[in-house]
C-alpha cells in the first residue's frame, strides 16, 4: 500500500495550510522532516528540516496510529504557515520520499471507506459537508455523515433478517404437528419497514433540492421589471436590465443563500408573442423552466393576466408599486419596496416543504429504497398464500435486504464509487 500525501486546506495564500500523510510510512516521513514521531493525538511543535537539513519551516504535527484516524491508517498532517513556497517545498520534500506519492482527489476519504471508517452514504455526507454553502445544507450533510441513514438501514435490516428467519423456520418445519402461524408477526415486520421506507422516499425530492438548490423563477411580460427585481433580490448587478423591451433573451441564474436555503433565482425572457426567432427561443426556455421550478414569482402589471396559470404556493404581485400605488399587492425593484416581504415570503413558503426531508437524500438512496419496497410488496402479497408461498415470500425479503444493504454500500459498491468520488477534491 502507497503513501499518499495531499495540501488539504484550500491552496493559495493563507494563515495556515494542512497538509495531511496517509499509510504506512507516513510516520517515517515525520521522523526524516522532524527527528522524532510525536505522541499520537497531541499537537507538536517542531521545525522541519529537508534532506540537506535546510529548515522549511515550523509546524505544529499531529499524528495518528492505526484505526484511530479518519482513513483508519497510520497518519499525520503537518500544520505549516500557508504560503504557495511552504507547501510547495514540503510536498516537494514529501514527494522524494521512497513509497510516497501524491494523493488522488477523494483518495484519503476512498481509504476511509476501505477501511470501514465511513459507510458509503457518509462518504456522501461529507462530499456533501465540504459543498454546503447555506446552513439548511449543512444541517442536512451532518445528518448524513453522522451516520443516521446507516443506523436506518441496519434497523431495516434487522427487521427484514428475523421476518426471513421466521419464515424460514416454517419452511423447515412444515411437517411439525402444530404448525404456528409465523405471517401475522412477518407481516408487522414488513409492513413497517414499507411503511418507513415510503416515507423515506417520498423525502428525497425535498432533500436533493435542499443539496442542489430551490429553483425560483421570476415570470411576467416584457419590460415588467423582472431583471430589477433579480437585481434587487440580489443586492448585485447580476441581470442586465434595459429600457428595451425583450432584453432577457436566455435564462439568467443567480444562486442565493435565502434564510438558510440554497436558492437559484431565474430570470426568464419576457413572455409574449414575437416574431423574432432568437427571442422566441429564449421565451420557450423561460416556459420550461418556469413550469419546472419549485416556486414562481409572477410580476404583472394593474389589468394584465399572468401568461401561464399560478399554481397553488406561487407568489403573484402587481410590478412597479412606485408608479401603481393604488394597487395592492405591490413591488418594485427599482424603490426596493415588497422586496424584504418577497424573501420572507419566498423562503417561509421553500421552508414549509423542507420540512419533509428524512436521512434519504439522493436518487440513489431512492433507487435502493425503490428496489428494496417492489421486494416487500411481493413478499407481503405471497404470505397469505400460506405456507406453499413460504420459500418465495423469504426470497423477496433476501432481495430487499441485499437493496438495502446497497444504501450503505455493504455490495455493489465499485459502480458508484467513481460516480461519488468524483465530485471530491484533492485532499480530501
Ligand atoms: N418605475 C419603475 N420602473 C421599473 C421598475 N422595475 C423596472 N423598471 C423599469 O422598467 C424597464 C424594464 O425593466 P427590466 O427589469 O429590464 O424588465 P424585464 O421584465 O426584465 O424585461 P425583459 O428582460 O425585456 O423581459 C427598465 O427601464 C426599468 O428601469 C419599478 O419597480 N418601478
Amino acid at each position: 500500500m502507497d503513501t499518499i500525501f495531499a495540501l488539504s486546506t484550500a491552496p493559495g495564500k493563507a494563515g495556515v495550510a494542512i497538509i495531511r500523510v496517509s499509510g504506512p510510512a507516513a510516520h517515517d516521513a515525520v521522523r526524516s522532516l522532524c527527528g522524532d514521531v510525536p505522541v499520537a493525538r497531541q499537537a507538536s511543535l517542531r521545525v522541519l528540516r529537508d534532506r540537506e537539513g535546510r529548515r522549511l519551516d515550523e509546524a505544529l504535527i499531529l499524528t495518528f496510529e492505526q484505526d484511530r484516524s479518519f482513513t483508519g491508517e497510520v497518519s499525520a498532517e503537518f500544520q505549516v504557515h500557508g504560503s504557495t513556497a511552504v507547501t510547495t517545498a514540503l510536498l516537494d520534500e514529501l514527494g522524494s520520499m521512497d513509497g510516497l506519492r501524491p494523493a488522488e482527489a477523494g483518495e484519503f476519504t476512498r481509504r476511509a471507506l476501505e477501511n470501514g471508517m465511513l459507510d458509503l452514504a457518509q462518504v456522501e455526507g461529507l462530499a456533501d459537508l465540504i459543498d454546503a454553502e447555506t446552513e439548511a445544507q449543512r444541517r442536512q450533510a451532518m445528518r448524513v455523515l453522522s451516520g443516521d441513514l446507516g443506523q436506518k438501514a441496519e434497523a431495516w435490516r434487522r427487521s427484514l433478517i428475523r421476518a426471513a428467519a421466521l419464515l424460514e423456520a416454517t419452511i423447515d418445519f412444515a411437517d411439525e404437528e402444530v404448525p404456528v402461524d409465523v405471517s401475522p408477526e412477518v407481516g408487522s415486520l414488513v409492513m413497517n419497514v414499507v411503511e418507513e421506507l415510503r416515507r423515506e422516499i417520498d423525502g428525497v425530492g425535498i432533500a436533493e433540492r435542499i443539496r442542489t438548490g430551490f429553483e425560483v423563477a421570476i415570470v411576467g411580460a416584457p419590460n415588467v421589471g423582472k431583471s430589477t427585481l433579480l437585481n434587487a433580490l440580489a443586492g448585485r448587478d447580476a441581470a442586465i436590465t434595459s429600457e428595451h423591451a425583450g432584453t432577457t433573451r436566455d435564462v439568467i441564474e443567480v444562486r442565493m443563500d435565502l434564510g438558510g436555503l440554497p436558492v437559484t433565482l431565474l430570470d426568464t425572457a419576457g413572455l409574449r408573442e414575437t416574431e423574432d426567432a432568437v427571442e422566441s427561443i429564449g421565451i420557450d426556455r423561460a416556459r420550461n423552466r418556469a413550469d419546472q421550478a419549485d416556486l414562481r414569482v409572477f410580476l404583472v402589471e394593474p389589468g394584465q393576466v399572468p401568461e401561464i396559470q399560478p399554481m397553488d404556493d406561487d407568489i403573484v404581485l402587481t410590478a412597479k408599486s412606485d408608479l401603481n400605488s393604488d394597487v395592492g399587492n405591490g413591488i418594485s425593484g427599482k424603490t426596493g419596496e415588497g422586496v424584504t416581504g418577497l424573501v420572507d415570503r419566498i423562503r417561509e413558503t421553500l421552508a414549509a416543504r423542507a420540512t419533509g426531508s428524512g436521512v434519504a437524500t439522493r436518487q440513489r438512496h431512492k433507487d435502493s429504497m425503490g428496489r428494496g419496497m417492489v421486494a416487500l410488496e411481493a413478499a407481503l402479497q405471497l404470505l397469505p398464500m400460506g405456507e406453499d408461498c413460504a420459500d418465495l415470500a423469504a426470497e423477496e425479503l433476501r432481495t430487499a435486504i441485499r437493496a438495502l444493504d446497497s444504501l450503505v454500500g455493504r455490495i455493489d459498491i465499485e459502480n458508484v464509487l467513481d460516480e461519488i468520488f468524483a465530485s471530491f477534491c484533492l485532499g480530501k
